[in-house]
């Protein structure tokens, strides 16, 4: 599969923020393919690191490059934040909305909800206003209204947070489906028992800077960092 977007440098990339260094400097990759998880304990920069990925946070120094010029990226990548923003109208408003803002005609934009929201499992409240959902059925609109315009790359930071295991359950299955069907995730979560389930690659953030990264499996099974071993033991790392 052509992903013109990928891969995504970052180089050097840091974030400040009132005299505060929040990021850096992270030098990453993310390559074509996989599901890169980003774990770290409360305040590591998991949110930040994210957000400068995807072109959201203006870069103190250092900077993320694609194969292709920055103003082209910003069709073919998409964002969830941990608290799903959306409009007060309906599922099915809220599904077509990016498409009907990118010129889509209606017909085809409600079909593309309907869908949607049937492969999300919405079907049965898209006339219902958004915020009438469960956080589970929002984080799964989220989702489904991210993926709607196709993106190559989506980045979801902490997307189960908060939800039971039933919902923790669906969207990670909407997620290994959406990324066998060819899309690029990019996540981040508190939760090593998701990593272990998804993550095909993992970034291990402490205090803003990568502690480690590389293949989910090696990282699990044989972690090269003290600080990685003691999060998997179970650890309060700080
Ligand atoms: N606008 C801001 N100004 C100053 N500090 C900030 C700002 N935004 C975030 N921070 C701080 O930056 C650090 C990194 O925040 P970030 O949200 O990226 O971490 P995180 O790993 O996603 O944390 P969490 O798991 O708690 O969501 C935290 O200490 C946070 O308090």
């Amino acid at each position: 599969m052509v992903t013109p977007i990928l891969p995504l440098q970052m180089q050097g990339a840091l974030v400040r923020k009132r005299g505060k260094l929040l990021l850096g400097p992270v030098d990453l990759e993310i390559s074509a393919t996989g599901l890169t998880v980003v774990m770290g304990p409360n305040g590591a920069g998991k949110t930040t690191l994210l957000r400068a990925l995807h072109g959201l946070e203006r870069l103190s120094g250092g900077r993320v490059t694609a194969p292709i010029p920055f103003a082209d990226t910003w069709a073919l990548q998409a964002f969830v934040f941990q608290t799903p923003i959306m409009m007060r109208r309906s599922v099915r408003d809220n599904l077509a909305y990016p498409l009907l803002l990118h010129g889509k005609g209606k017909a085809e934009a409600y079909k593309a909800a309907a869908d949607w929201a049937e492969r999300v499992g919405l079907t049965h409240v898209f006339d219902l206003p958004a915020p009438q959902l469960s956080g589970g059925e929002k984080q799964k609109l989220a989702l489904a209204r991210a993926l709607i315009r196709s993106p190559e790359i989506v980045f979801l930071d902490e997307p189960c947070a908060n939800l039971d295991g039933r919902a923790t359950r669906e969207i990670e299955t909407i997620l290994q489906e959406v990324q066998a069907a060819g899309t690029r995730i990019v996540m981040s979560t508190h939760d090593i028992g998701q990593a272990r389930r998804l993550a095909s690659e993992i970034v291990f953030l402490m205090h803003g800077q990568v502690i480690e990264t590389g293949d989910a499996t090696g990282f699990f099974a044989a972690p090269r960092t003290p600080q990685a071993a003691a999060l998997l033991k179970g650890d309060i790392v700080e």
